[in-house]
């Protein structure tokens, strides 16, 4: 299978894997021995054969011509909801919010049904039946690679993921694809430059006063993701303002925050105090989760209500504080015990994800195929080739948005030269 073995290298060289990883599927394409030795054993080999299909270049192509195209379509129908706003605006948000969940729930079904990632929430049970009945602010760890995309997938399980929003930093604005989907979804943007930024990010909390679908509120009070050298940084900056030192978090920003508090209350019922982390010292990426490979991410939820968090910012800022230091004993705990406190539970897995994916990927195949076959017949080697670019093209696209998810490509800030 000469062309396979082409995708083999392409994969390899695409997608950066191991270099290893990649002479050896390439030697198990051309060694056909070995490959029937694998089928032997049947059901050991089913697995196996699933798990390589998972590792194949050409299966990615299709995940990712299927996302990119199937986004760029609802970026475009969300276009179209732009006369809707003025004569209707909560109509218009809400199919947004449709529109949204269609393209957002795509990667959530990723997780769930192609790597089989499963997740575990710890919580109170007496706070688990609010979960998706309420806003609220969620103040999550920025540590892993796909904490964004765990996320996502308790937002399904909650029935809230159309609706959710973050504070995102201004770049992901401009991610094609999902960054344009996020304007229509009201996210707020930051260049995390408070004078520059707060008379925009008043405004935007302001206008979710009056949201017409629950939706969760995402802060990484850190501002950045945890690098061992920021993390140096940020400690310094602890010292130096006699704060205790975490050893699992960056120093919180606080300003933030508070200005989310403050201009949410009445909005929001409760900020969710999130601790996440992975089983067996995993450290997941995007990669790994669209070559098959199964995470085990632990979610660890407390339910503050907003009443109780102080109005004064001096007194907001030293409860956040608080709060990261008690984050970081949490921490500290699960890497010692491998659990967080309290009972678990696993959210019901809804079947939407799935169903709106499986929609998706036919809708875009059929098509596909179709233009597949007429080239063929059509013997055009200049069609070929721009369909050849064309696939390249998304890609290298798709590969390029989730190497905005690594932490090596990680922004300068919360660096000393780049610090306040
Ligand atoms: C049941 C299940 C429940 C939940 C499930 C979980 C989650 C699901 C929820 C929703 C999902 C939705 C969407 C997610 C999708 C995708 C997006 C994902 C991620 C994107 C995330 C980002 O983009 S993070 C980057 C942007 N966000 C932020 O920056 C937010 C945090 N920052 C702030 O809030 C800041 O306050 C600020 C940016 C608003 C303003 O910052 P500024 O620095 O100007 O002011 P501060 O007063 O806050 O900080 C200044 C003080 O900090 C000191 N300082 C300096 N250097 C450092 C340093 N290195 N570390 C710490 N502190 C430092 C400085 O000295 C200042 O001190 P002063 O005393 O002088 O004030
Ligand atoms: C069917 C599924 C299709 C699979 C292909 C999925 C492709 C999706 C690709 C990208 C999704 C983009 C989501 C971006 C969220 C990134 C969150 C993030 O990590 O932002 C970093 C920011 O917090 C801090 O930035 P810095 O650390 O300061 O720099």
């Amino acid at each position: 299978m000469p062309s396979s073995n082409h995708w083999g290298v392409a994969y390899g060289a695409l997608f950066e894997t191991s270099a290893r990883n990649a002479v050896f599927q390439l030697i198990e394409l051309v060694s056909g021995p070995r490959f029937r030795c694998h089928k032997r054993t049947k059901a050991w080999d089913k697995m196996g054969l699933v798990q390589w299909l998972k590792g194949q270049f050409l299966c990615h192509l299709v995940i990712c011509y299927g996302f990119f195209v199937s986004g760029l379509l609802i970026n475009l129908l969300q276009i179209c909801t732009l006369p809707l706003w003025p004569i209707n605006k909560q109509l218009a948000r809400r199919i947004n919010c449709k529109l949204g969940y269609s393209l957002t729930s795509q990667s959530v079904a990723l997780l769930e049904w192609w790597s089989g990632t499963e997740i575990t929430l710890y919580t109170d049970p007496e706070n688990y039946r609010l979960y998706g009945k309420e806003n609220a602010i969620v103040v999550l760890n920025h540590n892993f690679e796909i904490d964004f995309l765990c996320g996502w997938t308790f937002c399904d399980r909650f029935g809230v993921l159309g609706a959710s929003k973050c504070l995102a930093k201004k770049e992901l604005s401009y991610l094609p694809v999902i960054g344009w989907m996020w304007y229509f979804l009201e996210m707020v943007f930051i260049k995390r430059k408070w004078e520059e930024d707060k008379r925009n990010f008043v405004q935007s909390l302001q206008n979710l006063r009056d949201y017409p679908e629950n939706f969760w509120f995402l802060l990484h009070c850190e501002g950045t993701r945890f690098t061992e050298e920021k993390h140096l940084v940020s400690m310094e900056v602890a010292e130096k303002k006699s704060l205790p030192k975490l050893k699992h978090h960056l120093l919180p920003r606080t300003k933030g925050f508070w200005v989310a508090v403050q201009n949410l209350r009445g909005t929001v019922a409760a900020v969710y105090c999130c601790t996440l982390n992975f089983r067996n010292n995993e450290t997941p990426t995007l990669l790994g989760v669209l070559n098959g490979e199964k995470y085990h991410p632990d979610l660890y939820v407390r339910r503050i209500p907003l009443e109780s968090i102080p109005e004064d910012e001096a007194e907001c800022s030293a409860w956040l504080h608080k709060l990261y230091q008690e984050k970081d004993k949490f921490q500290e705990d699960y890497n010692q015990t491998g659990c967080f406190p309290g009972p678990k539970v696993t959210p019901p897995c809804r079947p939407w994800a799935l169903i709106n994916w499986l929609g998706w990927t036919c809708l875009l195949l059929y098509p596909l195929c179709l233009l597949l076959v007429q080239l063929v017949n059509s013997g055009s080697i200049l069609s070929i080739l721009a369909t050849v670019a064309f696939c390249a093209a998304v890609s290298v696209c798709v590969r390029w948005m989730i190497g905005q998810t690594e932490v090596k490509s990680s922004s300068s800030y919360g660096l000393p030269l780049n610090n306040k």
